[in-house]
């Protein structure tokens, strides 16, 4: 059985414990992980400690490039390695993995090191009432050591979108990846260590939430700022936690976001974008539209356009090209969603497509398997309207008017994304402007360029990664503030 391994001051090691690794799409054992225990999380953030007050907390921002770029160089020679272990770990299609995540995960280190060389200091002149000015400017130092916490469902797009910028701002980092999806994070310390990334700067620590490597980093004083992704009730644990030696942190947390279709929108375009924001990776991105509105003039042609589009999505091996819809998580996972079904079905909704297990045959008959599901008729106090599912399910409700369009949209603790769809300009800088979200699209969704900031309001986040805010969230900022007398005086 293959091992995953726990990867400590450039070294992999066994752990205290060993766990399951399972493909969601057979059910079956794909690999034994093992668990870090308390001292080897320790010894994780002291040697990541010893890595940034040696010569890699001062090295310089050219140095820092070469090295992102022999990352992302040896991530794609392994391109094929980190497809089989991402597919393994999550079930999802070969034409998603090979797509979108392995390639973000070489991406995100290049675009990493291109903002780095290219970011500029912030300065200020101030003029002094006595003719004098200062001069400030501001420089990024590092913070020290960050604790990563990523989740199952990108598992190396979201654990490298915080790796690299930490790494590009000189720090050592402590990166534990979802118990789900430890494959591509163990190969991730496998390039670390061809490239020759000195020890210490990268470290891997397999295990769960509480109680365990999760709990160990973001409980550990000798954690400087601690960077997560995940569900919104897990992000509240970890502040908590964070608030004990007051650490920063950075989190990109759940969605229950809307998609607003106007009547005068590219129709097709419209469907075809839908469908794609709420049934993406099964539904499992937190950018998914689990709630859709559209206008009533068209409201009843795009519920039948996007039912009619649902039965073309293809369960089935995601090693096959032609798949395009994978099983859900896990076990544990599929049960909520398929509890999330039966509370809408008491809340009154109708099932327009879906709400069931598919039957698969062979191998794939004891994978999380569940089908597209679409629901219309619930009230926006259901549950379902409410609350994140996480899994191949929109809700599509009409409106009428531009303002309660924006109101049904708004009516949530949640602010992570939107996606506008309408022909007009006036309208879709008005819309999208209104969202009270991080990420409002129009036209288009999950339309990344990686220097914009990304993040969430209300319960979807805290602060904003992209671009420069991952370069200032991943520093100590110390502006330096110069006094330059007038010209003859002191
Ligand atoms: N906003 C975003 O960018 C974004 C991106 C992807 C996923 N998500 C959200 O993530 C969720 C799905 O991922 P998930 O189920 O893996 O999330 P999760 O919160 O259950 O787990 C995420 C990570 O946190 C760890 N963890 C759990 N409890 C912990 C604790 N008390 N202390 C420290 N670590 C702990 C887990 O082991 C895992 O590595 C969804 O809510 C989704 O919306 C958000
Ligand atoms: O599931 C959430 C997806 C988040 C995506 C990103 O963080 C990104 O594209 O950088």
């Amino acid at each position: 059985m293959k091992q995953y391994r726990n990867f400590i001051d450039g070294r992999f090691v066994d752990g205290i414990r060993r766990f399951a690794d399972i493909d969601p799409a057979t059910g079956r054992q794909v690999a034994e992980v093992h668990e870090a225990g308390a001292a080897q999380v320790q010894a994780a953030i002291a040697a990541g400690r010893r890595a940034v007050q040696g010569p890699w907390g001062r090295s310089t921002v050219t140095e820092r490039a070469a090295m992102l770029y022999r990352i992302a160089d040896e991530i794609e020679r392994r391109f094929d390695d980190f497809l089989q272990a991402e597919i393994e770990d999550t079930g999802k299609p070969v034409s998603l993995a090979s797509a979108l995540d392995i390639p973000r995960g070489a991406a995100n280190f290049r675009v990493f090191a291109d903002i780095l060389k290219t970011a500029p200091l912030e300065s200020f002149r101030t003029d002094l009432p006595d003719g004098a000015q200062a001069l400030n400017y501001a420089v990024r130092k590092p913070l020290g050591v960050v604790g990563v916490i990523s989740p199952w469902n990108l598992p190396l797009l979201l654990l490298t979108w915080k790796v690299a910028p930490a790494l590009a701002c000189g720090n050592a980092v402590v990166a534990k990846p979802s118990e789900e999806t430890p494959g591509t994070a163990t190969l991730l310390a496998e390039v670390m260590q061809a490239v020759g990334l000195p020890e210490g700067v990268f470290n891997l620590v397999h295990g769960f939430g509480p109680g365990s490597a999760g709990e160990f980093i973001t409980t550990d004083p000798g954690i400087d700022a601690i960077t997560f992704t995940g569900e919104s009730r897990t992000g509240s644990a970890i502040m908590r936690a964070a608030a004990e030696h007051v650490r920063p942190v950075s989190f990109e947390l759940g969605g229950k976001n809307a998609a607003v279709v106007f009547a005068d929108c590219d129709f097709k375009a419209a469907v075809d974008g839908v469908m794609r924001a709420s049934f993406l990776n099964t539904g499992q991105v937190c950018m998914c539209s689990e709630r859709v509105y559209v206008q009533r003039p068209v409201y009843d042609a795009f519920v039948k356009a996007l039912a009619g589009r649902v039965g073309s999505l293809r369960m089935g091996d995601p090693r096959d090209a032609a798949t395009t819809h994978g099983p859900l998580s896990s076990a544990e996972h599929r049960r909520k969603v398929l509890d999330y079904f039966d509370l809408a079905r008491e809340e009154g909704a109708t099932f327009v497509a879906g709400g069931g297990v598919p039957a698969l045959s062979g191998p794939f008959s004891d994978g999380h398997w569940v089908e597209p599901t679409i629901i219309t008729g619930l009230p926006e106090t259901a549950r379902c309207q409410r609350e994140e599912v996480f899994g191949p399910v929109c809700h599509v409700a009409p409106f009428d008017t531009e303002q309660e369009a924006i109101a049904l949209a708004n009516d949530t603790s949640y602010g992570l994304a939107a996606t506008v769809w309408t022909r007009d300009l006036d309208t879709a800088h008005r819309v999208a402007q209104s969202m009270r979200v991080g990420q409002a699209w129009v036209n288009s969704w999950f339309l990344r360029d990686l220097r914009t900031p990304f993040g969430g309001s209300g319960l979807s986040g805290v602060g904003r990664e992209g671009g420069l805010h991952s370069l200032n969230f991943y520093s100590d900022i110390t502006n330096v503030c110069i006094r330059i007398p007038a010209a003859g005086k002191r």
